[in-house]
């Protein structure tokens, strides 16, 4: 990934900060407020990389205030959300809610939602479909951890994650799109999946969706990346041509940090 058009098909790279459980709604403004001002400073054109946050919910009316008052370009978007639309499902988020806050995203089947909170794949599916019934994209995460990866099974593992969290969507909703791919043990850790790992992986899941619906569709899929991402290692791992875009979680609370993984060289190849 090296431009905003990837070959014959228009995928826009994205660059999502997930900000798990941190920062209160004061502390999420300021930091969003200091990401805008220097991806600004900086001329980011966001029509060649979007970017997108992921506060936690009793964030997202600040947000959305902060972002239509200042006419801010960054979207946002849900960690997490319910299956199902309204009713008695304490604690829950509806989809309804999330769409009238102005969220563009929401993210689905994070790992930490699938070790902690035990979230099955047939959950995974009803929340993904809960998000196209709300005109929100899901972000459908998948990956595996260290012991199917040292048993060499983690494209088999991944890519089943993939079809069990579509399954029965049509063609054009798949192509609407976007999967990340988080190897766990690479989450928090430090330890980041090589590039070439990043991108057999992309590689991959397009290519399942390929077989499952067709090429066209598979090709308007953005595909990303998470797990350890830093100003660092961003740009290797975005040569990939299958990488359309990373999901950072550490160091996208750092507004100089990811503003830098935002703007990484790559990024603003023209062709
Ligand atoms: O889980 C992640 C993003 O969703 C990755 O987290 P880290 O970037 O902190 O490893």
């Amino acid at each position: 990934m090296t431009s905003s058009t990837n070959g014959k098909y228009d995928r826009r790279p994205l660059i999502a900060g997930n900000w798990k459980m941190n920062l209160d709604h004061v502390q999420g403004i300021t930091l969003l407020q200091k990401l805008a001002w220097t991806l600004d400073d900086a001329g980011h054109d966001y029509q060649r990389a979007e970017v997108a946050v992921f506060p936690p919910f009793t964030d997202l009316r600040g947000v959305q205030t902060l972002v239509r008052g200042d006419d801010l370009q960054v979207v946002y978007g849900g960690q997490d959300l319910s299956p199902h639309d309204s009713g008695a499902y304490t604690g829950d988020i509806s989809g309804q809610f999330l769409e009238k806050l102005g969220c563009t995203y929401v993210l689905v089947g994070h790992s930490e939602r699938r070790a902690i909170h035990q979230e099955t794949d047939e959950l995974l599916n009803s929340k993904v479909k809960a998000a196209f019934r709300h005109n929100l994209t899901p972000i459908l995460c998948a990956g595996e951890g260290l012991e199917v990866r040292q048993a060499g099974n983690h494209v088999e593992h991944t890519v089943s994650q993939l079809r069990a969290g579509i399954d029965g969507l049509t063609a054009e909703q798949v192509g609407q799109l976007v999967v990340a791919y988080e190897p766990v043990w690479a989450i928090g850790t430090g330890e980041v999946a090589g590039p070439d790992d990043a991108q057999e992986m992309c590689a991959a899941l397009r290519a399942e969706l390929g077989s499952l619906y067709d090429a066209e569709t598979a090709g308007k899929v953005r595909m990303l990346y998470g797990g350890s991402v830093k100003a660092a290692n961003a740009g290797a791992i975005l040569k990939g041509k299958d990488v359309d875009g990373l999901l950072v979680g550490g160091a996208s609370l750092d507004a100089a940090e990811f503003a830098s993984i935002v703007r990484f060289e790559h990024l603003l190849v023209t062709d």
